[in-house]
């Protein structure tokens, strides 16, 4: 009998079904960011709404990575300001890409603030940030992180705000995740939960990124669960993808 457990797919199925997604059933890059992107605002809500009193000034920091992870966290970035957050975005390398250039574009054009440089003390981020967004490595990321990613992350390890991972906590080897590495509060898992995602201890763990035709979800034995309310894109469960 098939099991009906959530599956947790590997590296490399993880980015074989996204070359599905863009060569057999034709979607295109930004739609994929944009459900990712605007998932991730909406788990970020839920689980750290902006209306209460804790959350009174919402400031959040999206630190961005080299590739595609990073594009998910200008989504973010553009939604979170819309949910009524106040975000401000950090990215090390800006590299000449349309795609890139064009969401930052529209980033700038909503007034949301770039950091010039990386805070260097977790407490200088502790003082200024309630939350920070991880969108710095997603499923490609492999071996021992190179700089300047690892002295940001070292950074990250010792903050006291929470972190909200995208699809993979940054610095985790995909599929067998990192003990000493940054321990997020709340992870968007996209597409399905990877590997690693076993070893998440954080509070909150969602499912983002629901674009998965159901023809695709049982080639890969997916097993994903049903949206349970009427929430717009994510699936929030503690820790269990439901
Ligand atoms: N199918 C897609 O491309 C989509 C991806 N989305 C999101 O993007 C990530 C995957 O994006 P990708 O461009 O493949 O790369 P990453 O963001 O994971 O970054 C990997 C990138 O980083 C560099 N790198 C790899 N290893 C190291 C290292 N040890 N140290 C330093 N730098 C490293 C290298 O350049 C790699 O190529 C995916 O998870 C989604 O979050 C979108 O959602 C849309 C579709
Ligand atoms: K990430």
């Amino acid at each position: 009998m098939a099991s009906t457990a959530v599956k947790y797919p590997s590296q490399e199925e993880a980015q074989a079904m996204d070359e599905e997604l863009f060569n057999e059933y034709q979607f295109s890059v930004d739609q994929l960011m944009e459900l990712a992107g605007l998932s991730c605002t909406t788990a970020i809500a839920k689980a750290y709404p902006p209306t209460s009193v804790a959350w009174s000034t919402s400031t959040v920091v999206v630190i961005c990575g080299p590739r595609n992870n990073r594009e998910d966290g200008s989504v973010c970035a553009r939604h979170l300001k819309l949910f009524g957050y106040q975000p401000t975005i950090y990215y090390p390398k800006s590299p000449n890409k349309p795609l890139f250039t064009a969401l930052m574009t529209q980033c700038q054009k909503m007034d949301i603030p770039l950091l010039g440089e990386m805070p260097p003390e977790p407490m200088m981020i502790d003082e200024l940030y309630e939350l920070v967004v991880d969108a710095i490595f997603g499923f490609s990321f492999k071996g021992d992180v190179r700089e300047p990613f690892r002295s940001i992350l070292s950074v990250l390890s010792g903050l006291t705000v929470p972190i909200a991972s995208i699809n993979i906590p940054s610095g985790w080897d995909v599929e067998k995740g990192n003990s000493g590495g940054i321990q997020p509060d709340l992870l968007t898992s996209r597409t399905a939960p990877k590997k690693s995602a076993t070893q998440f201890t954080g509070r909150y763990h969602y499912l983002g990124g629901r674009f998965v035709p159901p023809a695709l979800e049982k080639k890969y034995q997916l097993n994903l669960p049903s949206y349970p309310t009427l929430t717009a894109s994510t699936i929030s469960t503690t820790n269990e993808p439901q």
